[in-house]
């Protein structure tokens, strides 16, 4: 830690699990949060400042001072008095039982009980009083208290579930797995009450997605990242019971840590006239906006609902809105349509002539019933997949195997041959079933093994490695050791970027696969492009060593990581790609149509190709068929953007 001013400033933590006396050191803050801005006595003086820092009351009391000396007004004073003081009060009113409601939630919160591992023993602790340190038992369908590491649950391998719809909105579950040293403590009360691991990790910050730490324990270190940490806000799902221990705690979590403080909410109207009358405006607006019928929508019983009243007139002047594309613009509901397989392009439909035909409801799909786990749900035109897949055509079966072990899905088997997937990534869930339906079942996973039934042969493969994707890479990797002792890497991205790193003996496919992947991207559909490399045992193993070392650094550890996988996902070989459809929402072109007759520019964000986003710009009508000359801009560094824009 560093001093800086009076207050310290932590540079990285350290926790020591089950010992408060060690952790108290730190003085780091308890589980206790706080969301209200006043108390009863410093209510009024807070809330009058921040009233009187608005200009339209900072000048009717200037007004109100200069009407009190007689020699120069001509109005008596209470013509200022009695209309400023009833918009105080009632803004007063306002904020105040705001900020009650606020303090009351904050109560409630903190008062939730917590079962705490104390002395040996689980006892009921509130909220507020569980500290960084120690180790506290959740149940299922229970949020969690604090950003914990999860150290062992009921279900197999350490594994947990999350749901994260409090902190970033996503609705699907996210799995989470303990190392597997500390899973192996289940719910021994003394063996948990005995862990004595000694967590170093980052200090206390905003980012949801990333945490960097390191454990030692019994003279190892294991690292640990994301996937091991239970944040609060989230609540635990399909796991009867799980073990944490607190990293943060109240205010340092990283739930607390997005929140920032309450303040007001003003606009640019808002500083200049800040007037009764507007007030009342405003008030009439938001109900006008609430009861608006062509806002409501029958389906989900929701009406249009004004929550911040002082931002109604904004609306009127919004010149730029900001969109997402997938699950925003789309359904983010994703179904595998085409692929591209050694050069061969699969997935239209042909009539009994040979004639390609349409696809539509009518249109028969491929039967999988030779297949006992194929997905009923699943459907695809074109038999000529099956029929290779059925022959035994060994780069249709090396591109499914693929897809069968290169992602992050997990499976459950809740019935014997009932496989459910949950699927992070649900591009990742597609092509998953599109595997188990062509004979490619992906059936469980543990830390160290995937098993998958090929074409109805189990078949075990050893996880050596897991290259994760993230939006730099834009690609990600296994590696794994098939039952012959053969070590492959398997990899998955986006084209620009596996085109790059293809051994150049792929020279003639990489030109036909890259017409296909045109043609899809030009349907509008998302593609990947899948390659592979076999691995030689001794580099290998070298390169595991480094791996290892580069994964429990403590700094730099991202780069160093980037740099392995880097050098190792190089001189791949080509399989072929695939072609995934997510469908438009519904009513986005009308929307958007609406919105460019007002004026509004929409902006679109997204990683997808490039065709594949013109594409979609042109039929939600972001692009049009009038706007003659698209300008791109394709720069990769804010200099050479600059460049181009001039
Ligand atoms: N699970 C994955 N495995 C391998 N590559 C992936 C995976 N998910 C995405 N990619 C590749 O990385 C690129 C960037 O992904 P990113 O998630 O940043 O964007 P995106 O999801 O396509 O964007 P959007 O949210 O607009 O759909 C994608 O276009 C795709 O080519
Ligand atoms: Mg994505």
């Amino acid at each position: 830690m560093k001093l800086c001013g009076d207050k310290l400033i932590e540079e990285e933590r350290r926790v020591i699990a089950n010992n408060r006396e060690y952790n108290e050191k730190f003085q780091y803050a308890n589980n206790r949060i706080k969301t209200s801005k006043y108390n009863v006595i410093t209510f009024l003086p807070i809330n009058l400042f921040e009233q009187f820092q608005r200009v339209a009351n900072a000048y009717f009391l200037f007004l109100l001072l200069l009407q009190l000396i007689p020699h120069i007004s001509s109005l008596s004073w209470f013509t200022t008095i009695v209309p400023l003081v009833l918009v105080l009060t009632i803004t007063a009113v306002k904020d105040a039982t705001d900020d009650f409601f606020r303090y009351k939630s904050d109560n409630q919160v903190n008062n939730r009980s917590s079962q705490v591992l104390i002395d040996g023993k689980l006892q009921n602790e509130k909220w507020m009083n569980v500290r960084v340190g120690d180790v506290i038992k959740l149940e299922n369908n229970q949020f969690v208290a604090a950003d914990l590491l999860l150290l062992s649950s009921s279900e197999p391998h350490g594994l947990g579930y999350v749901e994260t719809a409090e902190l970033d909105g996503e609705t699907n579950l996210k799995v989470r797995q303990a190392l597997p040293v500390t899973s192996e403590l289940g719910a021994d009360m003394c063996r948990l009450a005995e862990f004595n691991g000694e967590i170093i990790c980052e200090p206390p910050n905003n980012k949801l997605d990333k945490f960097t730490g390191t454990l030692f324990w019994n003279d190892k270190k294991y690292s640990l990242d994301n996937e091991k940490m239970l944040l609060r806000g989230c609540v635990l799902r399909n796991t009867e019971w799980c073990f944490g221990l607190v990293i943060f705690a109240g205010p340092d979590t990283k739930l607390m840590q997005n929140s920032g403080r309450t303040k007001f909410k003003r606009t640019s109207i808002d500083r200049l006239m800040n007037t009764l009358v507007l007030w009342v405006i405003r008030l009439g607006h938001s109900y006008f906006i609430n009861w608006d019928r062509r806002m409501y929508y029958i389906k989900k019983n929701t009406s249009a609902e004004a929550r911040t009243t002082t931002l109604n007139e904004e609306l009127g002047q919004i010149e730029y809105i900001f969109s997402d594309k997938t699950g925003t613009l789309t359904q983010n509901i994703m179904i595998f349509n085409k692929c591209s397989i050694n050069g061969k392009a699969y997935g239209d439909a042909y009539d009994e002539l040979g004639h390609k035909i349409e696809i539509s409801e009518k249109t028969l799909p491929v039967d999988f019933s030779f297949n006992a786990l194929a997905d009923p749900k699943f459907k695809f035109y074109d038999a000529s997949l099956v029929e290779a897949t059925k022959l035994g055509d060994s780069s249709v079966h090396e591109f499914f195997r693929l897809l069968s072990l290169c992602h992050t899905v997990m499976s459950e088997e809740k019935n014997e041959g009932e496989l459910v997937y949950q699927a992070q990534s649900p591009d990742e869930g597609a092509l998953v079933t599109a595997a188990r339906n062509f004979g490619f079942v992906f059936r469980s996973r543990t830390p160290e093994t995937i098993t998958v039934n090929e074409m109805s042969q189990p078949v075990v493969y050893q996880l050596l490695a897991i290259l994760d994707f993230n939006n730099v890479r834009k690609r990600m990797s296994v590696i794994v050791r098939n039952p012959e002792g053969q070590i492959r890497l398997y990899s998955k991205g986006a084209d620009t970027i596996l085109f790059e790193r293809l051994h150049p003996s792929n020279e003639d496919l990489m030109c036909v696969t890259s017409d296909h992947l045109s043609e899809f991207a030009g349907e509008g559909l998302r593609t990947l492009v899948l390659a592979y490399k076999d691995l030689d045992e001794a580099y290998f193993n070298k390169w595991q060593i480094r791996h290892h070392n580069a994964s429990t650094a403590l700094e730099n550890r991202d780069e160093q990581l980037s740099a392995l996988y880097e050098e190792i996902e190089q001189d791949l070989m080509l399989l072929g790609a695939t072609a995934v459809e997510d469908k438009l929402q519904e009513g986005v072109s009308d929307t958007i149509a609406n919105l460019t007759l007002a004026n509004i520019k929409v902006w679109v964000l997204t990683g997808d190709k490039q065709e594949t986003a013109m594409n979609i710009g042109y039929s939600c009508n972001i692009l049009t068929d009038d706007m003659n000359e698209i300008f791109i801009v394709s720069g990769y560094t804010v200099l050479e953007v600059r460049e181009q824009l001039r």
